[in-house]
């Protein structure tokens, strides 16, 4: 769909278009709706568009916006809230940086006994994101040895909880637990960032168009999301208040070792993290490695 690419396109909404059916047909590929010829994108988008998609990013909901003007009188009125676009585009990195441990129990794991874990929610509630401790990573990063092995996971409902054979994900979040409890230690990340970020709806969405022929970054983007969304703040933050500065990463992904450091923890090795196919993963994992640069080979 043509809008997805550039970044961002707006344009005068025509007529043909002012039904809400049309709309969501619009906004949504997998509808399969035909529509009519769109205008022109205007070769300046209004200056609020990038907070206006960042909200419904926010959200969870599709990148796409209608934009109507409302007098200032009107807003209580209709029962609107104000929101500044500095700090809707400010959220982000806001709320990780306030992420603070709120709960903490002792939860034996089926072959890591020895597991707690912590919850972190930020200033004002948003997502909360939970930390894995095996053994006690902090000591170890303190000891000036080897750096303790961490997992940066980003939750995937389908494949760490039913088991979904069309990712690697149930696989790694297993394969991870147990490295670190042969180690004795480590801090795996459960994030809060289903389908790289764009959220499990979404990630419906974007398998549906898989189905019909995209892989899984065109998929993305063919949403309007980007290919991934995810930013490493959460993860810095919630390794800094944890006491585990320094970290060996448990990934294929090359952009969490640079994304992760540029947030100012110490990436002092790679864990290679690879499973094998299993026969319906193959052309997901094969995109990743061409497409994504994941270090699978
Ligand atoms: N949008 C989208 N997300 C997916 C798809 N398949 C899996 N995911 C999500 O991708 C995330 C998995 O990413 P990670 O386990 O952090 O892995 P990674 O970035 O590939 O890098 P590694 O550390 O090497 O595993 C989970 O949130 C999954 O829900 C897909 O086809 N589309
Ligand atoms: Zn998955």
């Amino acid at each position: 769909m043509p809008l997805a690419s550039p970044e961002l396109a707006a344009f005068r909404l025509p007529s043909a278009l002012l039904d809400p059916m049309a709309l969501r047909g619009l906004a949504d590929p997998t509808v399969g709706l035909e529509f009519p010829d769109l205008p022109q994108p205007f070769r300046d988008p209004p200056l609020l568009a990038p907070a206006a998609l960042a909200l419904a990013k926010l959200a969870r909901l599709l990148p796409a916006v209608v934009a109507a003007s409302a007098a200032p009188a009107s807003l209580e009125a209709e029962g609107l809230l104000e929101v500044g676009a500095a700090d809707v585009l400010a959220y982000p990195a806001g709320a990780a940086a306030s992420l603070w441990p709120v709960a903490e129990a002792a939860v034996p794991l089926d072959g890591a006994a020895d597991a707690r874990l912590v919850a972190f929610r930020a200033a004002d509630g948003g997502v909360e994101h939970l930390a894995i401790l095996i053994g006690r990573p902090d000591e170890v990063a303190r000891a000036g040895g080897k750096a303790p092995l961490a997992r940066l996971h980003s939750e995937c409902f389908t494949g760490d909880l039913l088991g979904s054979l069309r990712c690697d994900c149930g696989s790694q979040l297993r394969g991870a637990i147990a490295r670190m409890a042969e180690e004795g230690a480590g801090v795996l990340l459960y994030l809060a960032q289903e389908g790289r970020g764009i959220g499990l709806v979404n990630k419906l969405r974007a398998y549906s168009l898989q189905d019909g022929g995209l892989d899984t970054l065109d998929a993305n983007r063919a949403l309007g999301w980007g290919a991934d969304e995810r930013n490493f703040l959460v993860a810095a933050a919630m390794l800094e208040r944890l006491g585990v500065d320094r970290v060996r990463l448990l990934t294929n992904n090359p952009d969490k070792l640079a994304g992760l450091a540029a947030c100012g923890i110490r990436v002092e090795g790679r864990e290679a993290h690879a499973f094998a196919p299993n026969g319906v993963n193959d052309g997901y994992l094969e995109t990743k490695a061409r497409r994504f640069g994941h270090l699978l080979g």
